[in-house]
Order: structure tokens, then sequence, then C-alpha cells
């Protein structure tokens, strides 16, 4: 397998308190992979830890196969980040800020900045002041910023925190373009259980500094149970209709009045309508869609299991 990043018992200690523990993480080359967990989590952590900002207490980190060490640190120029949030001197324009980014790191080329900025629909904006742009521009051109070396991996932090809808879809479609048409595998945070589920092919749950499990969203969907959850003035009569009058053999009741109808070849306008033939009264009647959320609070409440 092509593992992109890999980690090994990987930890941080800070004032003697472990801030993560032991995260066995595995990033395959091309994917989209997200970090879910609360604020605190230690998501931030593992990130400043694969991207040299910070050093581990303990454990391996590989970046393309090869062991991060102090010694190996051009590694890190396959890899491209923001951490926290983007950060320009606002009263320079957009390609200032590029261009002096190169400069501190020695890689000059402004054909590549200028390619940078075409790749995040900047183009255009070049001359524009900082300070003009937008949260949503920022952004992007953080992006711009962090893909001017040509990263193989890019590592955003919350890349959609504080942006309107239409940002975040701006977001989404850039970081699903990159990844399709330039190949760039991309580790994501964010607390947004919704936001998560519309971009990434696997997640890994943080919860405690600990990473709890990892999924394709492709496992999630295909374990997902869907159901009708009703609420009637009459549910043992209820149960005897469903079965007798529509054939619905697999449902269970819970909480002593709710009926959950796993089978959905019955839409819920049949049931409404046949239940209303027989004079029960619906108090409640919603089809419910597991999720990804679903899933997530399984793994923080219901105690995941450690990977
Ligand atoms: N330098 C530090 N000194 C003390 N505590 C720290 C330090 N850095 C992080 N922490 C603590 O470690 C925990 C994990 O922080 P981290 O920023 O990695 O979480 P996160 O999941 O990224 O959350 P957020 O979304 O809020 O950034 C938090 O409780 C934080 O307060």
């Amino acid at each position: 397998m092509d593992y992109v990043v890999r980690t090994n018992r990987l930890a941080k200690k800070v004032k003697g308190h472990e801030i993560v523990s032991n995260i066995n993480l595995r990033i395959k080359k091309g994917e989209i992979y997200g970090f879910l967990g609360q604020n605190g989590a230690g998501k931030t952590t593992i990130m400043k830890m694969l991207t040299g900002i910070t050093l581990p207490s303990s454990g391996e980190i590989e970046l393309f196969g090869q062991r991060l060490t102090a010694k190996l640190k051009n590694t890190l120029k396959r890899v491209g980040s923001i951490i926290e949030y983007p950060i320009f001197f606002e009263h320079l324009k957009a390609l200032e800020n590029l261009k002096i980014h190169c400069e501190y790191l020695g890689f000059y080329d402004e054909h590549a900045i200028k390619e940078a900025l075409d790749m995040v629909h900047l183009k255009g904006v070049e001359d524009k002041l900082v300070k003009d742009f937008s949260l949503g521009m920022k952004q992007r051109l953080g992006i711009a910023r962090a893909m001017i070396t040509k990263p193989e991996l890019l590592i955003l932090d919350e890349p959609t925190n504080g942006l309107d809808p239409i940002g975040i879809k701006d977001i989404r479609d850039l970081i699903r373009m990159l990844n399709k048409e330039y190949g760039i595998t991309f580790l994501l945070s964010s607390h947004i259980l919704g936001e998560m589920e519309q971009i990434v092919d696997r997640i890994g749950v943080m919860n405690h500094g600990r990473l709890l499990n990892e999924v394709t969203m492709a496992e999630i969907r295909k374990q997902r149970t869907d159901y009708i959850e009703l609420v009637t003035t009459d549910v043992q009569k209820t149960v005897y209709l469903l079965e007798n009058e529509l054939q619905i053999s697999n449902m269970k009741i819970i909480q002593g009045n709710t009926i959950r109808i796993y089978d959905l070849s019955i839409s819920q306008i049949d049931i409404s309508k046949m239940l209303a033939l027989h004079d029960i009264g619906i108090e409640e009647i919603l089809k419910h869609t597991s999720s990804l959320e679903d899933y997530y609070y399984e793994q923080i409440h219901g105690g995941g299991n450690v990977v």
C-alpha cells in the first residue's frame, strides 16, 4: 500500500500532560482524509507534528515512505499546509505576499506563483491588497501559497472555518479539483460533520487526544440503516395493521410508543393513508436517514476502537 503519511505511536506531551497519545495514522496516496473531532481533540497538534512545526515527544512519523527526522527535513518540501489560519501582510498586494513567501523559502519562481494563483482562481486580483480580500479569498490565497512548491500532500486545518455557505462550497470545489486534476493528497480537519461528509474519502475520529477509528465514507454509507419512525395513538393496532394490510414485517417498537419501520419499499404516504382509513391518529411520521453524524456519536459515546 502506498501511504503518504504513516505514524507509529505518535504522542505529544506538554508540561507533563499528554495532549495526543498513541496515534497510528494512515493516509493513502491520492485520498482526501478528514480529521473529525471537537475543539481540543488534538487535530491541530498532529498537523503541527506532521509539518515539522512541533516535535513529537515520542513515536515516529513517516512521510512518503521516509522516516521524518531532523536530517530529512527535505521531505517536508513535498508538503504544503495551512495550520490554524493563513497570515498575510494585509497592506501588501496578493502577488507581493506570495513573492515574499518564495524569497523566504529560497525558491523564487514567478511562473510557479502565477500558476498557483491560477489554480485557485485568483488570477486577476493579484494586485489587490490582501486587506480588501474576503475571508474565502484569503483562504484561497493561503492554498495558492501552500501550492507554489507543488506539494504532493496538502494539510489544511479547518479550511472552511468562518466562511459563509458559498465560500464553503468554493473551497470544497477547489479541494476536489486539486485532488482530481493534480492528484494531491489532502489531510483536512473540521468539527463540522456535514461538511466533511461531502468531501472526504476517509475519516479519522479524534477524541481527547486519541484516534478512535479510521473508516471510509463508503463503509459508513454501506452500514447505515434508514428507517421510518412512527408514533400513533394505538401502537398495538398499528403494528397489527402494518403487518396485515401492508405486509411489513421488518419493524421494531422502541420506548413503548414509537415504531421503527426498516422496510422502505412502502412509502410514508401509503402508511399514513392506510392508518387514516382505520381511524388511527398519527402523532409523528418521519424518515430517518443515518449519516456520518450517527457514526461519529456512536464512536465518541460508544467508546470506539483506538487504532
Ligand atoms: N502549547 C500548548 N500548551 C498547553 N496545552 C496545549 C498546547 N497546545 C495544545 N494544547 C492543548 O491540547 C489540546 C489539543 O489541542 P489542539 O489544538 O491540537 O486541538 P484541536 O483538535 O485542533 O482543536 P481546535 O479545533 O480547537 O484547534 C487542547 O486541550 C489544547 O488546549
